[in-house]
């Protein structure tokens, strides 16, 4: 058993009630390898924000969860070496059982999500419950997941929203005694976020999403006040990467995200953690192809994943500074 505090990593606790005071969000990153932590770090140390580390089971089968770990502890020795001790949680995304929970903070994880929105109410009550007992044992802390998002959930693929309702959030957190609550008000996971045909276009033809239900987010708001609500799904899908992916050989169609001055505005509210993988994954693609295209003859990989980590880099400070307001809250 390995115990995060040893590894210098905090739980989610301290974060949320700071984001939840100061009306701000944590971001909350996916890493699948070297670059993608050392940009998440770069970028949070630079911005003074905290941040939250996280791990997807499809990186978990990609890079392997014990390397994973050892890069986290690695980032909070990074994060030292390039000046600013930024406060660093290692969350597990989307857990789906138990057992993966617990092997995660056997390892030495701070934070988990069980993710059983999928499920009959009763049983993700259940679930989510057992992994809470479990891990606050160890001061561990957890998230739930109440409604489901439309788009790829896990393995999951709903055909469209089935927003939480506000009527449930109060007795899932009471039974469950989960610290944080992920909730469906519109976001979705990927790059197509909406078909084409539920969106407006603006005079340049650029896709206009239908709005978030923030009427729902208000309503939860009062049910549980002061209780940390987080936002999956909340990639904005900047449409300059997606110009730069198909102009170098990309096909990306339709691709269209959350505005952000919508998850300006979440942030300010009960939201206390935003998860982006998306825009990461369109920043690194659009710098790779762009020298792919540009500098046919090269073949070292650091001069293409150099650039990517830089362009990702730039992407998180901008996230940090004006979307999610979590930059210079750390001393
Ligand atoms: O919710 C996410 C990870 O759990 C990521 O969402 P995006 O696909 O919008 O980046
Ligand atoms: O919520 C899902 C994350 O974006 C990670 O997805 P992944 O399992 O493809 O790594
Ligand atoms: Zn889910
Ligand atoms: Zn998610």
């Amino acid at each position: 058993m390995v115990n995060y505090k040893d590894l210098g990593l905090v739980n989610s606790r301290e974060m949320f009630k700071k984001a939840m005071e100061g009306k701000y969000a944590i971001p909350a990153f996916n890493f699948n390898n070297m670059e993608q932590m050392q940009a998440i770090v770069a970028a949070c140390v630079e911005t003074k924000s905290p941040v939250i580390l996280q791990v997807s089971s499809g990186a978990r089968k990609y890079a392997n969860q014990t390397i994973l770990r050892y890069m986290a502890q690695g980032a909070v020795e990074y994060a030292k070496e390039l000046g600013c001790n930024i406060p660093i949680c290692l969350h597990l995304d989307h857990g789906d059982t138990y057992e993966l929970c617990v092997s995660c903070i056997e390892m030495g994880f701070s934070s988990v999500m069980i993710d059983g929105s999928a499920l009959p109410y009763d049983e993700n009550v259940a679930l989510t419950k057992k992994v809470v007992d479990y891990a606050h044992q160890y001061d561990v802390t957890v998230e739930g997941e109440l409604g489901v998002l439309a788009g790829i959930e896990d393995d999951v693929v709903a055909a469209a929203n089935v927003y939480t309702s506000p009527d449930l959030v109060e007795d899932f957190v009471k039974k469950t005694g989960v610290d944080s609550l992920a909730i469906s008000i519109g976001t979705s996971h990927g790059a197509n976020k909406f078909k084409p045909e539920q969106c407006t276009r603006n005079a340049d033809g650029i896709l206009v999403p239908p709005p978030l239900r923030f009427d729902i987010l208000e309503e939860i708001e009062r049910r549980i006040p002061g209780f940390p609500i987080v936002l999956h799904g909340s990639s904005s899908v900047p449409q300059d990467k997606v110009a730069i992916i198909n102009k170098y050989g990309g096909a990306l169609k339709d691709a269209v995200g959350i505005p952000e001055e919508q998850l300006r505005r979440a942030a300010t509210s009960a939201v206390c953690k935003i998860n982006i993988d998306s825009d990461g994954r369109l920043a690194m693609t659009a710098a790779v192809r762009e020298v792919f295209a540009t500098k046919p003859a090269e073949f070292d990989p650091r001069k293409y994943l150099g650039p990517a980590r830089e362009a990702l880099k730039e992407l998180y400070k901008h996230k940090t500074v004006h979307v999610l307001g979590s930059a210079n809250r750390v001393e």
